[in-house]
């Protein structure tokens, strides 16, 4: 979730299929699976990308249930959308009636430097405090998206009780 055009659709697109799509299309609601394999686990993904949002939008209540974590997005280009990423954040423990969900903090087009005006330290700091984590990406390159999503599915692991999927393994070691 996040303002619009901060790049939700292409982080997603850029996961599922692996192409920046360099086109805007505002998003009413899409849904898209994905299978994945991560440290020996397999995933089976629903992700939902969602219409931007604003500070004045209700959050949508369909969101608030059945999801298991939330991907909060912001452009470093927009400083709007850092601001407006805040207001979700709030809306979103509101209505979830949880004080902690698996949610991560991402800034994306970090390949858009000379357009940053929301420097690296900003993001990282309304993470902390929301003790969460961050991750800066661009939807441009597939291993950045890739990461955006394998933090998520970390943090959801967490909240279950599960360790990190990369340190689970099947093997055992007799001595
Ligand atoms: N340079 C750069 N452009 C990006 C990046 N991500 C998205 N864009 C561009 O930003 C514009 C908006 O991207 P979308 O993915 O449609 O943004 P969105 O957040 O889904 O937008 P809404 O549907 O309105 O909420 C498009 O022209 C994309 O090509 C990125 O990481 N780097």
């Amino acid at each position: 979730m996040g303002f619009r055009s901060v790049g939700k659709s292409s982080l997603t697109i850029q996961f599922v299929d692996g192409q920046f799509v360099d086109s805007y299309d505002p998003t009413i609601e899409n849904t898209f699976s994905k299978h994945i394999k991560i440290g020996g686990q397999e995933y089976e993904l629903k992700l939902v990308d969602t219409a931007g949002q604003d500070e004045y939008d209700i959050f949508p209540s369909q969101y608030s249930v059945d999801i298991h974590g939330y991907v909060l997005v912001y452009s470093i280009a927009s400083s709007k959308s850092f601001d407006v990423v805040q207001v979700i954040y709030d809306k979103l423990l509101d209505m979830t009636g949880k004080v902690s969900v698996p949610i991560i903090l991402v800034g994306n087009k970090n390949d858009l430097e000379m357009q940053r005006v929301v420097p690296s330290q900003e993001g990282r700091k309304l993470a902390d405090s929301w003790k969460v984590p961050f991750v800066e990406a661009s939807a441009k390159e597939n291993m950045s998206a890739l990461r955006v999503f394998q933090s998520i599915i970390q943090e959801i692991e967490k909240a279950e009780g599960n360790g990190p999927p990369a340190q689970k393994q099947n093997s055992c070691v007799i001595s």
